[in-house]
């Protein structure tokens, strides 16, 4: 009998074991997938832009060592982010002039291999003294070549680099493997194995996360953290500043503006893109100043982040936004007020405690409350973000990650950080219908969201073409000025009275109709601008 039993509980605990690694397998599989999509679309990111770059000189007739086409191979390297070297070079390598003026002959590694679409090839070469690595995009001008070289360093990016267990990643690049991750054990029957590769460029992904990993993961957050160029940009900010400011001391001059009431909340709405309705605002804050200059935030939350006014700052925001729209959010409780945060108020818990403060005895429910966390900014503490953001939503508070896209959180951030929301940049808004990574990295960004059970708002959208686009992959919030830039308190609330008296405001959008959507802000929109 008691063997019996026995045999029982250890099938039982068997089976419990077995059902939760098919569990954790299943999503390991699905999180790799997208991981390794996210590394290629990055990938190809980086490459269509160099490509272009190439194209460009091309079609502008660069193919000799003149002065101009040096010039003009310059102006390339600067203007494209991942460019090193641009260099007309004969067919075996040698480098007959570069942007720079000279340059080391370039050694082949592989063979060249075609992009697909267009006259470039591709091939990994090493270069420069200490013979760095990087891919060679290629194409003939005459009896040469001009090429542009891309570092292979630039392809590692920083949700690569941070720690998972049993977690490793591996980029070929034009036929030569990358390792962005070593996997220290071989890999077995129950570790998880995907791979993607592109179909414009010889490019392609594996990742491998083994079952002990995804357990270990699955037991315990990960320590996440980076430095960032924030101290630079601040120091650039109070140069620039220290020579406009009337005051002598800009730290001095903000906190004196804030305890005079000078941060003035404006309002964007947000929209509902599925049925015109409008949904909340995002409260961006404008320096008022007593003569009635709108100083804007991109002169002084730099200074704000750094010198700790952050926190008072947002306080007083949150305040005078809470007292301005208190009458006409009590009585609409699905409008959503979203305020930013910065890295910082995730370090602990004093933004839960703030939250509580403000909202908690108002009109204004906490589960109207969203707070949003740029991915430009690095977070310091993952698991301290973690918890801080766990504790806000628990008091009914949503959590959003702005910026989706520009910064190097990533997927880790997504994946970590449990928030309810994900805003993406404007960035690749703007890029809708241009480029086609950028069309790539939206859709992967809904069906991670899809597959995560998680919003997604599109922002800076200025055109019904975009709208459309976003409503037809599946994305259905969205601000931006083809609705309505962000707002004084007093258009706002006349904004909110009229789209809520007009709830059922019909979508005028259907099809590829150019008419507005909803009629009502647009015409409005007329008055603001
Ligand atoms: N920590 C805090 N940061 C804040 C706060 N308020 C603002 N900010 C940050 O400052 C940055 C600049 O903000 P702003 O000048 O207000 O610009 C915002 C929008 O007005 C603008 N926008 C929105 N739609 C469009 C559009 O269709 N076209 C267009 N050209 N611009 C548009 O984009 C900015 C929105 O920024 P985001 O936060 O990324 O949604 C900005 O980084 C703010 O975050 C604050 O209280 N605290």
């Amino acid at each position: 009998m008691l063997f019996a039993a026995l045999c029982c509980a250890g099938l039982i605990a068997f089976g419990i074991e077995a059902g939760t690694d098919v569990i954790l397998r299943e999503r390991g599989a699905a999180q790799a997938a997208l991981q390794a999509k996210d590394i290629l679309v990055r990938a190809e990111a980086r490459l269509h832009r160099s490509a272009a770059a190439l194209a460009d000189l091309v079609a502008g007739g660069v193919k000799t060592c003149r002065q101009g086409d040096i010039e003009a191979m310059r102006r390339a390297v600067y203007a494209t982010t991942p460019l090193k070297e641009v260099a007309l070079v004969d067919a075996q390598g040698a480098v007959l002039c570069s942007h720079h003026g000279f340059g080391s002959d370039h050694r082949g590694m592989t063979a060249e291999q075609a992009i697909a679409g267009t006259s470039l090839t591709m091939s990994m070469v090493r270069f420069g003294d200490g013979q760095e690595p990087a891919l060679r995009l290629r194409v003939a001008v005459g009896q040469h070549y001009l090429t542009v070289l891309v570092p292979a360093e630039v392809f590692e990016t920083d949700d690569v680099a941070a720690p998972a267990q049993g977690l490793g990643i591996r980029l070929m690049l034009a036929g030569v493997p990358t390792v962005l991750r070593p996997l220290g054990e071989p890999v077995d029957s129950d570790d998880v194995q995907v791979a993607t590769g592109s179909g414009q460029f010889p490019v392609s992904v594996e990742i491998v996360r083994t079952i002990e990993g995804l357990r270990a993961n699955a037991a315990g957050p990960i320590l996440y953290s980076r430095a960032g160029g924030l101290f630079i940009s601040t120091l650039i900010f109070a140069l620039a500043l220290s020579t406009t400011r009337r005051r002598q001391d800009p730290v001095d001059d903000l906190r004196a503006a804030i305890d005079a009431g000078e941060m003035v909340p404006y309002y964007q709405p947000v929209m509902d893109i599925s049925s015109g309705r409008l949904i909340g605002c995002e409260v961006l804050v404008r320096w008022r100043r007593p003569d009635g200059e709108v100083v804007p935030p991109s002169s002084f939350i730099p200074l704000a982040e750094t010198s700790g006014l952050i926190f008072e700052l947002t306080n007083r925001l949150m305040r005078t936004a809470r007292d301005e729209v208190a009458a006409v959010y009590a009585t609409r409780p699905s409008l959503k007020l979203g305020f930013n945060a910065h890295a910082d108020h995730f370090l602990n818990d004093r933004i839960v405690a703030d939250v509580e403060q403000v909202f908690g005895g108002s009109p204004i429910r906490l589960s109207q409350i969203m707070l949003e966390v740029t991915e430009r900014a690095p977070l310091a503490d993952l698991n301290e973000a973690r918890r801080t953001i766990a504790a806000l939503q628990a008091l009914g508070v949503k959590v959003a990650i702005d910026d989706v896209g520009t910064g190097h959180g990533g997927l880790n951030y997504l994946l970590k950080l449990g928030v309810d929301t994900i805003k993406i940049d404007k960035m690749f808004i703007d890029a809708i219908g241009t480029e086609r990574y950028s069309n790539a990295i939206i859709e992967t960004l809904v069906e991670l969201s899809r597959t995560m059970k998680i919003d997604v708002i599109a922002e800076g959208v200025e055109t019904f073409d975009q709208v459309e686009y976003l409503r037809s992959h599946g994305v259905h919030m969205a601000q931006g000025h083809v609705f309505a830039p962000a707002l004084p308190g007093g258009a706002f609330l006349d904004l909110c009275e009229a789209m809520c008296r007009d709830a059922a405001v019909p979508v005028a959008t259907h099809g590829h109709s150019r008419e507005p959507m909803p009629r009502y802000i647009s015409a409005r929109n007329r008055q603001f601008s």
